[in-house]
């Protein structure tokens, strides 16, 4: 077991989404304490989502000074900028809401369209500059800025963000960002963090409810060893720790 990695199994779906928001709202008020401002990676998936609707309705919203959050995704579906299938506009759930409590929208970095590119290869360099941009701009060395918390649903597959069992994009290397293409879930074009950029994250979250996902969870987590290329979501860790925060369902085989 790596001593860095942290499984938390909460009863059900919405108590899992309760404690994720919980957690998040803590952790973007230490961040701030720490340095300033906080950097969060949102995902989408039926968790996420359900998560970020927490944290709109937590009492403790205004404990967060909202106008010093800096906001990335890991994924993105590679469609119309207003499409529901989109994690983004999925997330204005919460993001419309943290307009009245001081969200700064230019801090909100979300990923290309195709209003404005036309392949996700275009829209994943494009989102590099971001990330090399707001790298630079907070001091930080390399090309991706500090992200403190950064959150990834799974799929059934074992897939993350949109790294793909056995896909190209669970092998690429050197890339900070990727196009994805032939998605084995809809919509088949997507933009992705990759293995590389996700694990300079400090904590990695793993937000995972329902028992379709049971089986990969107990692959991931298991004691037979597994390649990331194979199961995506074993390869994925933050550099200060990993904290798969589950619910009962999802955790019956581990
Ligand atoms: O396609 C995606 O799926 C995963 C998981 O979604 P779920 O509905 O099965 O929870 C999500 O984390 C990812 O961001 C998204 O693009």
């Amino acid at each position: 077991m790596n001593a860095k990695r942290h499984v938390v199994i909460h009863p059900d779906l919405p108590s899992t989404a309760a404690a994720i928001a919980a957690r998040l709202i803590t952790a973007i008020i230490d961040a701030q304490a720490a340095r300033g401002e906080a950097s969060v990676v949102l995902t989408g998936g039926t968790l996420g989502i359900a998560s970020l609707a927490q944290v709109a309705a937590s009492p403790a919203l205004s404990a967060v000074n909202w106008s010093r959050v800096n906001i990335y995704w890991g994924d993105e579906r590679f469609v119309e900028s207003g499409s529901a299938d989109r994690n983004a506009v999925q997330a204005e759930v919460l993001l419309s809401v943290l307009d009245g409590h001081g969200l700064d929208r230019g801090r909100v970095h979300a990923m290309g369209s195709t209003d404005d590119f036309g392949t996700p290869e275009e829209a994943a360099v494009a989102y590099a500059n971001v990330l090399a941009d707001e790298a630079s701009n907070e001091g930080t060395a390399g090309e991706l800025p500090i992200f403190d918390v950064l959150m990834l649903g799974m799929g059934p597959d074992s897939h993350v963000a949109s790294l793909f069992p056995d896909h190209a994009g669970a092998a690429t290397t050197g890339a900070k960002v990727i196009g994805v293409h032939a998605s084995p879930k809809p919509p088949p074009l997507r933009v992705s963090l990759s293995f590389e950029a996700i694990n300079s994250a400090r904590a990695v979250w793993l937000v995972v409810a329902g028992a379709d996902k049971a089986p990969a969870a107990g692959v991931a987590l298991g004691q037979t060893p597994v390649t990331r290329e194979r199961v995506p979501a074993s390869g994925v860790s933050g550099t200060t720790g990993t904290w798969w925060l589950l619910d009962a369902a999802a955790a019956a085989l581990i």
